[in-house]
């Protein structure tokens, strides 16, 4: 089995004062997987996903991400592997307000530079995918509906066809009838991925291979 990701013994404290502290003896997660991550406000959920795309450092254990060892290797290396390989989803999108929708899709192969760019096919299927059209492609981000913007948000997530989506919380804004269209619309395009998604929200976890309650992954290990 491929794994996408591997952990064991990992664990990790903000710093030495801090009360909140992260350890999972194991946890697999294989490729191609989708994988639906809950638990409470400040079990460490936001934690996790940024050391899983090694926005931070500074565990001890073992944490390997498509069989890279993100803490052995530069900050400049990271950011690149992250471009390259990990596509990241936001509560709040974090796209470029004063440029338009295919500008934003855009920076995600500008950064990824060194991969192969993404076909024009593949392009255009994403944009039906995701009900992307002209008009909407060359509006302005910050003038977007919150729906439309999470389309491009998913579009900019999947356009260098990453082997791993991390998405944090990112039906927050949504109804729940949308919610469950959203996570549809993102499964299916990225139907070739290994999928990370994170929520509070238990009743999305059917839509999902694997569900872990973040606080229990925890404790089963402590035991
Ligand atoms: N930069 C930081 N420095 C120090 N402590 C932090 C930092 N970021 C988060 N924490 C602490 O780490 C703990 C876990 O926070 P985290 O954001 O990972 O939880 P979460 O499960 O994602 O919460 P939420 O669902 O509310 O977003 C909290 O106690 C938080 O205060």
């Amino acid at each position: 089995m491929e794994l996408a990701i591997n952990v064991s013994d990992l664990h990790f404290s903000w710093n030495k004062n801090s009360s909140f502290s992260l350890s999972i003896a194991d946890w697999q997660v294989s490729r191609g997987q989708k994988v639906f991550l809950y638990g409470p406000s400040g079990s460490g959920k936001s934690t996790l996903l940024n050391l899983l795309s090694g926005v931070i450092t500074g565990y001890t254990g073992q944490l390997k991400v498509l069989d890279q060892n993100l803490q052995a290797i530069s900050g400049a290396k990271r950011d690149r592997f992250r471009a390259q390989h990990i596509g990241m989803i936001f509560q709040q999108f974090n796209l470029l307000p004063y440029l338009n929708g295919l500008q934003n899709i855009q920076l995600a192969q500008h950064f990824a530079s060194g991969s192969v760019p993404a076909s024009q096919a593949f392009f255009e299927q994403i944009c039906t995918n995701l009900q992307l059209s002209k008009p909407l492609l060359n509006q302005a981000a910050g003038t977007m509906s919150v729906g439309q913007q999470q389309r491009i948000a998913v579009a900019r997530a999947l356009i260098n066809q990453p082997e791993l989506i991390i998405a944090d919380e990112p039906t927050s804004a949504l109804d729940s009838e949308l919610r469950d269209q959203f996570i549809q619309l993102l499964l299916s395009t990225a139907s070739a991925s290994t999928v990370i998604f994170v929520s509070h929200d238990k009743s999305l976890a059917e839509h999902f291979d694997v569900q872990y309650d973040l606080a229990a992954l925890q404790k089963a290990n402590k035991s």
